[in-house]
This record gives structure tokens, C-alpha cells and sequence, in this order.
């Protein structure tokens, strides 16, 4: 499935605290204009950035205050074929404390065509969760596996979690994004993950898009940020010598102690020859960089 937005802005009237309406809104995402296709999309940006706001358009379920949001060819708000088509589930997302388990799947077995009950049945139970137990009394990382349940078996063409692990604890994560890379091997459709852990996304993600005050800051192809970053360590002079000689490498961070150097440095990326720079590297002690530092380091530095 595609999804295009063109020129989309959100913003919520009521924030400003005056009337409705009477005074233009501050976007709080976009004006974006962007495509996303099939594949594992990471969503990232500091708290507030717009990612909640961005999966809600992207659903369906908010309505762009400017621009466009088109969903396999159609108007993405409040389209049926769009809300049949797109599950979107996550931490803002609660069911009536006195629904079980199994009345919320039924919920979603009606509402998606290409649910798999099998699959669902199965989930539940390496989830630990007991299809009778009732909503209200589920922990919050039982709850947060009902989402999971939901947006893996719906089979949906757009799968959109935000922020799916909250009160997971480690080896629930992992079954997740272990079930996550399954399920889209066997199913390809277009996942769109917001998460502020992206080491847990790493092998999976194809993209990962950084939001920063709702403006789309970086678009990486995951692909192409493995080989890109390094860490490099030696004496000031070899990496001065670095810094002089490799073409189109950045220093992103560099710190200098008693003649010696260590930095974290950008090749570039290969569509743009980031290759080039590379041999240069050979004379250093260089390790790649992970794809959260990496993404750190893009947008300025540590998050305070
Ligand atoms: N229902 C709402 N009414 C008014 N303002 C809202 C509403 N929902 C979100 N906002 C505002 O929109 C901005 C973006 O919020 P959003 O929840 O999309 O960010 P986020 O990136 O998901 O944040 P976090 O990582 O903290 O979950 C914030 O400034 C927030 O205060």
C-alpha cells in the first residue's frame, strides 16, 4: 500500500486556548509532503515531535488541516475502505475496561477482512495473555500486547503501532519485533513503528523518518546508513589528516586528550559517494556507529 501526503499540516484550533477557530493554529506536524510504500518504517523525534498527530493522519482518523493525506489512492479521513484497511494501535489507544480479550479480537475479527483468527489464537498465548481476562484488569504491558495482537494478526495493508513496547518487559520486546519481522516476511505490507528505541528496530526497519516540531528532518534508507557513521580513534595528527584527506566526510563529534583524537565522523551516504571516503578510514581504529547513535548524531547531538 501507498501512502502520499502532499503539502499535510495538522493542527489542533483548540490549543491556542482562544475560541475555536477564532485564530490560526500553529502546525503541529507538516506541511509534509511525503511517500511511504511497503516495508518497516521507524518513526522517531523527541516527545511532542508530532508522531501520535502523524499516525493518526496516516490512519484516518484525524483530518489534515491543510494538504492532502491519500491512502491507496484515496482520501485517507474517515474513508471505509481506508479504516478497513489500516490498523493502528498503541499507547494512546485503551478499550472499555469490561471488554475481554477475546470480545475486543471479535471487534477487530469483523472490523478487518484479512484477520487470521489462527494467528491471533496463537499470539495471544506466546503473549501470555488469557483470552478471558477482562481488559481492565490487565497490566499495562498486557495491554500494550493486545495492541500487538491486533495490529499483527489484522493483516492490514497499512500496520501502524505507536510506540509499541510501553510496560513490555525485555524478552516480550524481543518476541515482539521477532513476530514483527515474520509477519511482514511472509505478509509484506507497510508498517509504520514510532518508537523512541531504535536499537530494538534495527535488523527490521527499511526507513526511518526523524520528526523534529512536526517537520520531517531526515528521510534514511536504513540500508544506507550501515557503513556510513564511524567512530575513529588515533593520534590528533592521523585524524586531523582524516579530516583533510577523505572527500565529503564530516566530523559530527571530535573530542582531543593529551595527542590523541577520537570522533565520530559521517562518510556520507553511498547514493551520494560516501564510499569514497572509506579507505581512508584504514590508517584509524574505526567502528561503525549503531543506527540510534547514528540518528543522534543527525539530528545535533544527545537529547537532553
Ligand atoms: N488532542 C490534542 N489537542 C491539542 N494538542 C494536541 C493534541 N494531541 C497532540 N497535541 C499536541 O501536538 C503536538 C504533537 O503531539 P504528538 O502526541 O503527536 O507528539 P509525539 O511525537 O507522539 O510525542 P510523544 O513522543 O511524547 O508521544 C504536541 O505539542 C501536543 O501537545
Amino acid at each position: 500500500m501507498t501512502i502520499t501526503l502532499v503539502d499535510a499540516e495538522m493542527s489542533y484550533p483548540w490549543a491556542t486556548g482562544g475560541a475555536r477557530g477564532t485564530r490560526p493554529a500553529p502546525s503541529v506536524v507538516g506541511p509534509l509532503t511525503l511517500e511511504l510504500d511497503d516495508g518497516v518504517v521507524g518513526l522517531v523525534g523527541r516527545n511532542g515531535a508530532g508522531k501520535t498527530t502523524l499516525l493518526g493522519m496516516l490512519a484516518g482518523q484525524l483530518k489534515p488541516s491543510a494538504g492532502t493525506v491519500r491512502s491507496g489512492g484515496r482520501d485517507a479521513f474517515d474513508d471505509p475502505v481506508v479504516l478497513s484497511d489500516t490498523s493502528f494501535t498503541g499507547v494512546d489507544i485503551d478499550y472499555a475496561p469490561s471488554w475481554t480479550v477475546t470480545g475486543i479480537l471479535d471487534l477487530f475479527a469483523r472490523r478487518y477482512p484479512r484477520w487470521d483468527a489462527a494467528e491471533a489464537e496463537r499470539l495471544c498465548e506466546a503473549f501470555g495473555l488469557a483470552p478471558t481476562s477482562t481488559y481492565g484488569v490487565l497490566s499495562r504491558g498486557q495491554r500494550t500486547a493486545v495492541g500487538i495482537v491486533v495490529g499483527l494478526a489484522s493483516h492490514t495493508p497499512v500496520t501502524l503501532f505507536d510506540e509499541p513496547y510501553v510496560g513490555l518487559d525485555a524478552q516480550t520486546r524481543r518476541l515482539f519485533y521477532r513476530e514483527l519481522m515474520d509477519s511482514v516476511e511472509a505478509d509484506p505490507r507497510l508498517v509504520v513503528v514510532s518508537t523512541h528505541h531504535l536499537p530494538d528496530l534495527e535488523r527490521i526497519v527499511d526507513r526511518v523518518l526523524v520528526l523534529e516540531r512536526g517537520q520531517l528532518v531526515h528521510d534514511i534508507d536504513a540500508e544506507d546508513l550501515s557503513g556510513r557513521f564511524y567512530r575513529v580513534t588515533g593520534s590528533e595528527a592521523r585524524v586531523d589528516a582524516l579530516v583533510a584527506d577523505a572527500p565529503g566526510l564530516t566530523v559530527l563529534e571530535r573530542r582531543d586528550m593529551a595527542g590523541a583524537s577520537r570522533a565520530v565522523v559521517d562518510l556520507g551516504s553511498d547514493r551520494a559517494g560516501g564510499g569514497a571516503a572509506r579507505p581512508y578510514l584504514s590508517d584509524l581504529a574505526a567502528e561503525p556507529v549503531d543506527l540510534e547513535e547514528a540518528v543522534l548524531q543527525l539530528t545535533g547531538g544527545e537529547r537532553s
